[in-house]
């Protein structure tokens, strides 16, 4: 239970920042609508009983007051359906608000680099989380706090009402509410934590397995897996419908449960106030009264039972995202050289994850601003790893870098369904046609892009379909000639070009850095030879450390795959 408290406090704590206010009022305005509306209930019964026994004689019809209870009844029903009006408004308000916020923290926070790379390596199943948990929190406050909330008061307040007739009967009533209404409500959350988490994973698994299943069917259909696939989505399912049905019998008892307890509060106070009336402790109408205060007492517990039974839902949902609202959970900003430094690296090592040293081991090395550098070394050494550094997408688990402002080319750049146009202003939102055709005409692409029958305007389909690999390539590229940062990372820029293309882009893409420095990560001949100081890695360090117009600078560049 403390558990629970702690998962949900800071985003209770930020549901409260946000919208503390309007939050508070939904609340109040829930238990308004719930008080009117047992008041209103009782006082008609109390009405309609008294002013029956009043018409017994003609006496008693004429003294009989029938303008303030009636009054009464009209501002009950009054007074409910605008609160109930009021705290619709009011409470969904306040939660898609609160709710917009907290998507616009969390996608602020896995924009930036490093969080973007976490969620580049399994944005299936970020973004499911990202979408599905955000919205599983609405029924936080919808469907738990404030329920909780107006059943404690009514509680409180059919306990006032009843102590008002007979104060054990008050007692007593308060006393079963709590008890029994609350500890329903518990156990029925408790027991529906595993099958409401179960439920969250089952559909994580069967729409990223569904996505795979269309998404690689051609891979699956020539690796002979279309029929494991299938296999792996129907189970997901299994699991699926499994945990619903499980979610689906805690309901029916905690709907039964609820049901007996109002039931047998009913006949025990029926009972109560038989006795009272026989005695002459009371009338019939304030029975009535108690009657039907009784009978709308567990009203507002009933309403609990949705919350309690998605309630671990949202309590995995709330563990899932409350790390991302710290502060410094975010994001990590690479620190900034020393002035005339593009970067500086000092006995820094980093990996991914599972394992953050074990790639990059003890690296130190600065590059001057305006430099050119190459990184080379055999596939899987970390030349990919020491740009992400640089680009500020990991951290160093040991010693320290900085690094200047960097855009980066990475090997499979994201092209979104989109035109060609709106790809290419993801880097620079202002840049006009003009500006935009610059920049193709750099990567070498603008004639290709003029010769589509809509130019700019030509839409793109999922991950840049309708281009050919080699233009995407460079279209990727012209993205990132359009960031205007003091450094460029680059990798593998015109793999996959032809040797005539790829001299002629890497000779434009050579002018339009200017003064800029430049970090390319290669096998290729060509895209080391723009460098002026090559760099090889081995085994997590750096081996070599050569500058142009050396020997050894001219034989790493023959040691390189030739254009
Ligand atoms: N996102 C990642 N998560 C975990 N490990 C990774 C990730 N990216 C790369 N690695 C691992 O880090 C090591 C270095 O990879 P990196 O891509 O930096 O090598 P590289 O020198 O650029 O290789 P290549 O020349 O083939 O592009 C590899 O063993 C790889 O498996």
């Amino acid at each position: 239970m403390r558990g629970s408290l702690k998962t949900l406090l800071p985003v209770i704590k930020l549901f409260w920042i946000e919208r503390g206010a309007s939050l508070a009022l939904g609340a109040g305005l829930s238990a308004l609508a719930m008080l009117a509306g047992g008041g209103l209930l009782g006082l008609s019964g109390w009405f309609i009983t008294a002013s029956a026994f009043a018409g017994l004689t003609a006496a008693s019809a004429i003294v009989f007051d029938v303008f303030v209870p009636s009054a009464g009844i009209r501002l009950f029903a009054i007074g409910r359906t605008a609160a109930r009006y009021g705290e619709r408004i009011v409470t969904h308000d306040a939660t898609l608000k609160v709710l917009a916020a907290l998507r616009e923290r969390l996608f602020r926070g896995w924009a930036e680099p490093a969080a973007a790379a976490m969620m580049i390596r399994r944005p299936a199943k970020l973004l499911f989380r990202l979408t599905n948990d955000v919205d599983a929190l609405d029924s936080l406050y919808l469907r738990v706090l404030v329920p909780a909330v107006v059943a404690v008061l009514a509680a409180f307040a059919v306990t006032i009402a009843l102590s008002f007739i007979n104060p054990i009967l008050g007692g007593l009533a308060g006393l079963w509410l709590v008890v029994i209404c609350v500890g329903l409500s518990f156990v029925a959350g408790r027991m529906a934590l595993k099958p409401g988490r179960r439920r969250a994973h089952a559909m994580e698994a069967l729409r990223a397995r569904s996505i795979d299943l269309v998404a690689g069917q051609t891979e699956l259909a020539m690796v002979g897996q279309l029929r494991a696939q299938r296999r792996a989505v129907a189970e997901a399912d299994r699991r699926l419908a499994q945990a619903d049905d499980d979610l689906n019998r805690i309901d029916s008892i905690a709907a039964a449960g609820f049901s007996l307890a109002s039931t047998l509060l009913l006949t025990t106070t029926l009972l109560i106030v038989a006795w009272l009336t026989k005695q002459g402790t009371i009338g019939a109408p304030a029975a009535a009264f108690a009657l039907l205060v009784a009978f709308a007492a567990t009203e507002p517990f009933a309403a609990m039972r949705r919350g309690t039974l998605e309630f671990g839902r949202t309590l995995l949902a709330a563990r899932r995202i409350a790390p991302r609202l710290k502060p410094d959970a975010a994001v990590r900003v690479i620190a900034r050289p020393d002035a005339g430094y593009a970067f500086q690296l000092t006995n820094a090592f980093a990996g991914y994850e599972d394992d953050t040293r074990s790639i990059l081991q003890g690296l130190s090395f600065s590059l001057a601003v305006g430099g050119r550098l190459a990184v080379v070394g055999p596939s899987g050494v970390g030349k990919s790893t020491l740009l992400a550094l640089l680009a500020g997408e990991i951290a160093t688990a040991d010693g320290s870098a900085a690094c200047l402002p960097a855009a980066r080319l990475t090997q499979r750049s994201e092209l979104f369904q989109d035109t060609v146009r709106g790809n290419l202003q993801l880097a620079a939102p202002d840049a006009d046609d003009n500006r935009l055709r610059e920049a193709l005409a750099t990567a070498g692409l603008v004639h290709d892009i003029e010769g589509l029958p809509h130019g700019l305007s030509t839409r793109l389909g999922e991950g840049g379909a309708g281009l050919s690999g080699g233009q995407l390539r460079r279209l990727a590229l012209a993205r990132l000639l359009l960031r205007d940062t003091p450094l460029w990372l680059l990798d593998e820029p015109t793999e996959g070009l032809d040797a005539d293309t790829a001299r002629a882009v890497l000779e434009r893409l050579a002018l339009a850095a200017g003064g800029r420095s430049l970090v390319i990560a290669t096998h290729i001949r060509r895209e080391a030879a723009l460098a002026d100081r090559i760099l090889l890695l081995d085994g997590g360090s750096i081996v070599a450390d050569t500058l142009r117009g050396t020997l050894e600078f001219e034989m790493l560049l023959d040691r390189l795959r030739p254009d």
